[in-house]
């Protein structure tokens, strides 16, 4: 990734970003709208409610055990969609650019509250439909001393990154009921259960966060269907 200090933010955005989107993000969308003809909520950082991460064995109420299942997957999730959806895969990005990064993230990352980051938000396809949200982000503090191509991505799973290179270790698995703020209003429903976690290489976190929609859960409940 090519970070360029001072500059211009450079950002893709494939969708409207979740009424939560931090205040560079909002600028920058607001400079595209007229292209892509994008509308944004007046919502405020602030205003949102922000997730509140657990262990997955601090959770409570407790999730069932297929919901325990995929919280603690500790494989590749696009490895397991991947099977669960006999191969109908897809990543389709929704947000992809620089923004100021949530208070939780900032926290996650280590780097003081309000810093800017890549910003990668995608659905995870199985069977023509998103099963999972996925966010992604890494201070850019963080890429300036680790360069990392979370912005050449595309339609390629982080995970094939993430997986595929042994310098990545994962921090252990933090979960939570994901507040509804946050989703694209597509998927946004309240009580869905989302999980993060932190891969770090040096001085670089990247932080993952993935929340299992409804429509994973039907799927996985009917797997040959
Ligand atoms: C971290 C993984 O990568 C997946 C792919 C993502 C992407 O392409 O943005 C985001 C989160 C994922 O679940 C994984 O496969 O486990």
């Amino acid at each position: 990734m090519v970070v360029e200090g001072g500059g211009g933010p450079a950002v893709r955005h494939v969708r409207p970003a979740p009424a939560c989107a931090g205040r560079q993000g909002r600028k920058v969308h607001a400079r595209l709208a007229a292209g892509f003809s994008l509308r944004y909520p007046a919502v405020s950082q602030t205003a949102c409610a922000s997730p509140e991460w657990l262990a997955t064995d601090q959770l409570h109420p407790t999730p069932d055990a297929r919901e325990l299942d995929w919280l603690n997957e500790q494989g590749s999730l696009t490895r397991r969609l991947t099977a669960l959806s006999g191969d109908t895969f897809a990543v389709e990005p929704l947000v992809e650019g620089w923004q100021i990064l949530r208070a939780d993230e900032c926290a996650a990352l280590g780097v003081p509250p309000g810093s800017e980051g890549w910003v990668r938000e995608v659905y995870l396809r199985g069977r023509g439909l998103p099963w999972v949200f996925a966010r992604s982000v890494a201070a850019r503090s963080g890429l300036e001393r680790h360069p990392f191509a979370l912005d050449q991505l595309g339609t390629t799973s982080l995970g094939h990154l993430l997986f595929r290179d042994p310098a990545f270790t994962r921090q252990p698995i933090e979960a939570c009921r994901y507040p509804a703020a946050l989703l694209p209003a597509a998927v946004r429903t309240t009580a869905l259960w989302g999980r993060r976690s932190l891969f770090c290489q040096g001085p670089l976190g990247v932080l993952v966060a993935e929340v299992f929609l409804s429509a994973l859960w039907q799927a996985d409940a009917a797997p040959q269907s």
